[in-house]
């Protein structure tokens, strides 16, 4: 029985990486195999950036970002098979992942005010948990005693994000690599997590991998 040998050891386990490169769909297989949930940190900058662009506000003010938050709080709900995200009785979570919600978050990201305010959320929750997003071994849980940063080539990302969006492989491609220069700052890998490229490995293959390191 593999689930009790995994959680005797469990506190925090940590997978950052760059955008699609497998994070929520290998932290939702690891998280359910250890019988823990997982926090998808990208959801909270996701939900911010939303809830701005539908109040139509600048997206690079945090003033009027943070009242908005402030006056209508966000609730992210971590589960093992997949993170929720509530405003009051509106789930937002399905329209969290438009190519507009894409193509803001990264300035939303930007504003120390609003990483503060996903912080404080992710710190409050009891563990243990599976964390992921870019910066949760590094800068919200350096502690933690599990860490890992998956990577993959810009084409591989954009071909395995292709399936879940409307545009085709060169336009996907472009948005991540800008994507991801937006978000160089907050993206490096911790000096103690593991690499993995997932280029190779299928999704069962990246999971493993990290289950195997958790004996
Ligand atoms: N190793 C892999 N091999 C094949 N497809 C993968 C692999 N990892 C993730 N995927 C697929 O790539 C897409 C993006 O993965 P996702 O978990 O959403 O990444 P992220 O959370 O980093 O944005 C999903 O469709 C997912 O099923
Ligand atoms: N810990 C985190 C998680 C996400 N983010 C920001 O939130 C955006 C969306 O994150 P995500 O993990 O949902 O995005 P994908 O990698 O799934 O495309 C990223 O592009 C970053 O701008 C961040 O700055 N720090």
């Amino acid at each position: 029985m593999a689930r009790p040998r995994y959680t005797a050891l469990l506190m925090i386990v940590t997978i950052d990486g760059v955008a699609a490169s497998g994070k929520s769909s290998v932290s939702s297989g690891v998280a359910q195999a250890l019988g823990v949930p997982y926090v998808s940190s990208g959801l909270l900058y996701r939900a911010a950036t939303l809830l701005g662009l539908e109040a139509d506000l600048d997206l690079r003010g945090a003033p009027d970002l943070l009242n908005l938050l402030g006056a209508h709080p966000v609730r992210l709900e971590p589960l093992a098979g997949g993170n929720r995200v509530w405003q009051g009785e509106r789930d937002l979570t399905d329209d969290l992942h438009s190519t507009r919600v894409d193509r803001g978050v990264s300035v939303v990201a930007a504003l120390p005010e609003v990483r503060e305010w996903v912080d404080a959320q992710l710190r409050a929750l009891p563990e243990p948990f599976v964390a992921e997003g870019r910066d949760m071994g590094t800068n919200v849980f350096p502690h933690a005693p599990h860490k890992f940063y998956l990577t993959a080539s810009a084409r591989i990302r954009a071909e395995r994000r292709a399936r879940e969006r409307p545009e085709d492989v060169p336009a996907i491609e472009a948005d991540l690599q800008r994507r991801d220069e937006l978000d160089t700052v907050q993206s490096a890998p911790a000096p103690d997590a593991l690499v993995i490229d997932t280029g190779p490995l299928d999704l069962q293959g990246v999971i493993d991998t990290i289950l195997t390191r958790l004996h």
